[in-house]
Order: C-alpha cells, then sequence, then structure tokens
C-alpha cells in the first residue's frame, strides 16, 4: 500500500496487483512463492471521518441501477453479484476484533470509506485483496495503531476478511501487497504453526529480466476454482499432495535462479509451475480462453504461467525484444491485452519496518 495524503483526517491508500512469480497456488497449501508487486493496476481507497460510520457503494463495481432486465442479467453473468462494498465491511470487522483480541484500543470516531479500482476484475491480479489491503492501511492511520499491527501479521488479516465472506484464497497475493517489491515467501507448516505467519524475503527487483503481462476480460472466480482441488488436499488425495509439493519446491530452485541471474533455468520452472497447475486442476477448471493465453506465449517460445488463479498470465520471452515483438502481435490477432509489467518497489515506511520482529528487520 501506499500513502497518498492526510489532511482534515482524510485518510487515502493505494494497494497494487501483484503477479505470482513462481509457486502459486502452492501458498495456499504450506507451500513457496515468489512474487512481485505490480505497477500497471491498483485499487485505492479513501478513509473521511465522518458522523455516522458509512460504505458507499462504488458507482460501477457495485452496480444496483440498471438500464434493464436483460442489462442486469448480463451483469450477473459476466462479473457476479459481488462488488468491492463486501469487502470492505469485512475488513471493517476483522480489523476491529482482531484489535478487541489483542487489547488494542480503538477511539470511537466514525468513518466514511470508498474504494476505485482499475485492477481488471477477478483476473487473478488479486483486484479483490488490494482493496482490502488499502482498506486496512486507512484504518491503521485512522486509529493511528499502525505501530501496533505488525506487518507479517497484516496479510493474514486481509486473507481472513476474505476467508470471512467463503472466498478461498492464500496468502501470497497479500503479503506482496503489504511489503511491495518482489518477496520470498516460505509458508511452511512449521512457521505457520509456530508463528502464525509465514516468512517473508524481501529480494532486489533488479533480479528480475524484463517481464510481460497478457490478460482478457474473462472474470474468473478464485473462490471456485480453488474449491475442488482445497477439498481434494483435505481429503488426502495423493496426486494432489504430491503435485503441489512440487510447485512447493518451484520457488526454491527459483530463488537460486534469480540470484545467479540463470533466466533459462527461470523460463523451465515458470513452465512447470504451469503445467502442474493443469494436470491439478483440470482444463474445464482453468478454462479454454486462459489457457490459450498461456500458448498464444509458448508458440513463440516464451516462458508462460498464470499470475493468480487464472486471466492474466506473466510471460518471459528469453530471446529479448523481437520475440516480445513476435508475442505482442500474436496477442492483438487473438484479441488479448498485452503490457510490460512494472514492478513496484516496496513502499514501507519507518514505522511499518518498527513493526518487524529483529530477526526479520534484517531481511528488508
Ligand atoms: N475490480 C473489482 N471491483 C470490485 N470488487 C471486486 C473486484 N475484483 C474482485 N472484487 C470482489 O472480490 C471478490 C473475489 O474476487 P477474486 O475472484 O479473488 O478476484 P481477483 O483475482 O481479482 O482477486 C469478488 O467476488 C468481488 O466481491
Ligand atoms: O491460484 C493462485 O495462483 C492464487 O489464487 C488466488 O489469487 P487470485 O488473484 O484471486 O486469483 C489466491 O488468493 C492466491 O493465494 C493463489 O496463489
Ligand atoms: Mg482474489
Amino acid at each position: 500500500m501506499e500513502d497518498d495524503r492526510s489532511e482534515n483526517g482524510i485518510v487515502e491508500h493505494k494497494a497494487y496487483a501483484r503477479v505470482g512469480l513462481l509457486g502459486n497456488p502452492s501458498d495456499v497449501y504450506y507451500g513457496r512463492a515468489i512474487s512481485f508487486s505490480l505497477g500497471n493496476f491498483w485499487a485505492s481507497v479513501r478513509l473521511e471521518p465522518s458522523t455516522d460510520l458509512v460504505i458507499f457503494p462504488h458507482p460501477t463495481h457495485d452496480l444496483v441501477q440498471f438500464n434493464s432486465l436483460p442489462y442486469l442479467v448480463n451483469r450477473l453473468q459476466t462479473d457476479g453479484y459481488y462488488g468491492g462494498v463486501r469487502l470492505l465491511m469485512a475488513i471493517c470487522k476483522i480489523f476491529y476484533n482482531y484489535c478487541k483480541e489483542n487489547n488494542i484500543n480503538l477511539h470511537d470516531r466514525n468513518f466514511k470509506l470508498s474504494y476505485d479500482t482499475n485492477i481488471p476484475r477477478q483476473t487473478g491480479l488479486s483486484g479483490s485483496s488490494a482493496i482490502v489491503c488499502a482498506a486496512l492501511s486507512c484504518l491503521l492511520d485512522f486509529y493511528k495503531v499502525r505501530h501496533l499491527i505488525k506487518l507479517e501479521v497484516r496479510p493474514n488479516l486481509i486473507l481472513n476478511a476474505e476467508k470471512e465472506l467463503g472466498i478461498v484464497a492464500g496468502l501470497q497475493d497479500r503479503v506482496v501487497q503489504v511489503y511491495g517489491g518482489l518477496v520470498y515467501m516460505d509458508f511452511s507448516k512449521k512457521h505457520m504453526e509456530e508463528l502464525g505467519h509465514g516468512l517473508y524475503m524481501p529480494m532486489t527487483m533488479d533480479l528480475l529480466p524484463p517481464l510481460y503481462l497478457i490478460y482478457a476480460e474473462n472474470p474468473s472466480d478464485s473462490g471456485k476454482v480453488h474449491s475442488t482441488v482445497r477439498q481434494k488436499w483435505l481429503d488426502g488425495d495423493k496426486f494432489i499432495i504430491s503435485s503441489m509439493e512440487e510447485v512447493a519446491n518451484i520457488p526454491l530452485e527459483g530463488h537460486t535462479a534469480l540470484l545467479e541471474k540463470d533466466y533459462t533455468k527461470l523460463a523451465n520452472l515458470m513452465n512447470r509451475n504451469f503445467d502442474l497447475r493443469r494436470q491439478m486442476f483440470g482444463d474445464d477448471a482453468l478454462g479454454a480462453l486462459n489457457i490459450e493465453m498461456v500458448e498464444v506465449a509458448r508458440r513463440v517460445g516464451a516462458a508462460s504461467k498464470f499470475t493468480g488463479s487464472g486471466g492474466a498470465v506473466v510471460v518471459f520471452c528469453p530471446d529479448g525484444p523481437s520475440q516480445a515483438k513476435l508475442l505482442e502481435d500474436a496477442c492483438e490477432k487473438a484479441g488479448f491485452v498485452f503490457q510490460p509489467a512494472k514492478v513496484m518497489p516496496s513502499f514501507l515506511n519507518e514505522v511499518d519496518i518498527e513493526t518487524l520482529s529483529s530477526k526479520l528487520k534484517q531481511t528488508i
């Protein structure tokens, strides 16, 4: 998140989209991930002191007025029933309960919350958690409790807000949205149980080669995509468990590959990551259009995988700009949006960093 303004008690924060570069979706299953904050898109939340507590619906994302019945039905079929209001309400509840349980006193003044976002909706770029992350940041400042809620705990609060709504999701999005930049994350059961969160290690952004993004107007519900595999994993399905372990090992190798700038290895790992997802989830759950986005890149010899659960793809072109140009043309023909991925640096302030336990501070 990013601090934008603070006048007349008004607080505004941004949180950026994110790219799961390696390891997702093993973050949902005690795995590992390497992800980066994506500067191309962001959500912003504005908090204004007020007499009543008001959560404003977004004029387009929370539509309740329609031109006609067919328009309403079409809208529900493409975007689903929900917008961001439920996300804002859920983070208010989770934040309040967390403070209460941890004896963090909150003043009794009220506020109005409103949000905006340019993150393509439900495309696996973490549009949902960006809204929640920016809202949490506003609450931290409004109640002046930023120094009391540890950085490594914040992703849990953001995830809990979505869990509260029944959205199956993991921590990698929320971690990178809180930390910014490029982050290596280890969600091993041992760390999760002992610390209540994973180990998060920021990495230098210069380690990344130029990367590209492909996406399509093709909303997919990450909760729905995840639920079958999650159930199989909980039921002890051997194939899912062993494949997920393989996915979890990819960031371990990827970490070394990035440090050594071994981009041939990076390309292989990205491709392997997607192939494993495809075997576990199956083509029906992933969706033909999403698979085609991965394949359009592979046809020009690029490496590609989903950024999240589907809707957008991250691409590495080992042969450089000429290959990227070929891909750009192929995307245009296929009707996909193609753009260079902008890595957003970390924008943590001193108060945020101070909240880290001393061992973790060394990694920032
Ligand atoms: N752009 C958006 N505007 C408003 N609400 C959104 C948006 N994107 C997601 N949401 C909300 O978050 C929920 C979960 O979205 P999700 O499938 O996780 O998408 P994403 O991949 O963008 O995170 C949606 O059902 C909706 O309530
Ligand atoms: O499946 C994935 O890679 C990710 O899916 C969710 O992210 P989303 O942007 O909503 O698709 C989930 O929250 C992540 O934890 C998964 O890694
Ligand atoms: Mg999401």
